[in-house]
């Protein structure tokens, strides 16, 4: 397989490479995560993928593919990022509580000193049990929710949260999977399987 670079400081995205095979070199790629009020969640979501993977394609030498990926969840038209304190992690799931909503990544594979680029978007839908305050609590409590968008993880302990999920499990964690070997098949004739 190529060399594939993972513009990512995402543990949850590396380790999910390396689960399928795919041992990805990592260079973190720093941007300042803006939020244009026109656009829509999975317009933004695909924008700041393709500046996360394309900063780091323009510093390479060789024909390297570049993923980058960006997870935001969407309540009601409200997107929600990660929780700065224990308080806004608190009022997320206080809103997510006993509703739907949607987990939307971004996704951007670039071949290096090419021109070859595809960015696509992945939607779940996960369903939240109703949450008493003190389930809350003792959920942030844990410190999980810090790091996550929504202020939740499916794949620890914010399990217990969710009632059902429609749609890629891998996508919530931060990498849609399926898709990602469909658009490297697709667009870069590889694969990994
Ligand atoms: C909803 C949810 C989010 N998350 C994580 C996935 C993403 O890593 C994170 C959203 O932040 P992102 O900005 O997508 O990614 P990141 O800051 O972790 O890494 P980088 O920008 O360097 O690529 O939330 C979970 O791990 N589990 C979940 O259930």
């Amino acid at each position: 397989m190529k060399k594939v670079v993972l513009a990512s400081a995402s543990p949850r995205r590396k380790e999910l490479l390396l689960k399928f095979n795919i041992e990805p070199i990592i260079i973190e790629s720093k941007i300042e995560e803006r939020i244009s009020p026109n656009e829509t969640a999975e317009q933004i979501a695909m924008a700041l993928s393709f500046e996360k993977a394309n900063k780091v394609a323009k510093e390479l030498k060789n024909d390297e593919i570049v993923i980058g990926a960006d997870t935001i969840v969407v309540f009601e038209d409200k997107i929600l990022g990660k929780p700065k304190s224990p308080e806004e992690g608190m009022t997320m799931l206080k809103l997510l509580s006993g509703k739907k909503h949607e987990v939307i990544t971004g996704i951007a594979i670039i071949q290096a000193n090419s021109n070859k680029k595809i960015i696509d978007f992945e939607k779940t839908v996960v369903k939240f049990r109703n949450l008493t305050n003190e389930k809350i609590k003792n959920y942030i409590n844990t410190g999980e929710y810090i790091d996550k968008a929504g202020g939740y993880a499916i794949q620890g302990l914010g399990g217990v949260l969710v009632e059902y999920i429609e749609g890629c499990y891998y996508n919530v964690i931060g990498l849609p999977i399926y898709k990602l070997d469909l658009l490297l098949e697709r667009h870069f004739n590889l694969s990994l399987l």
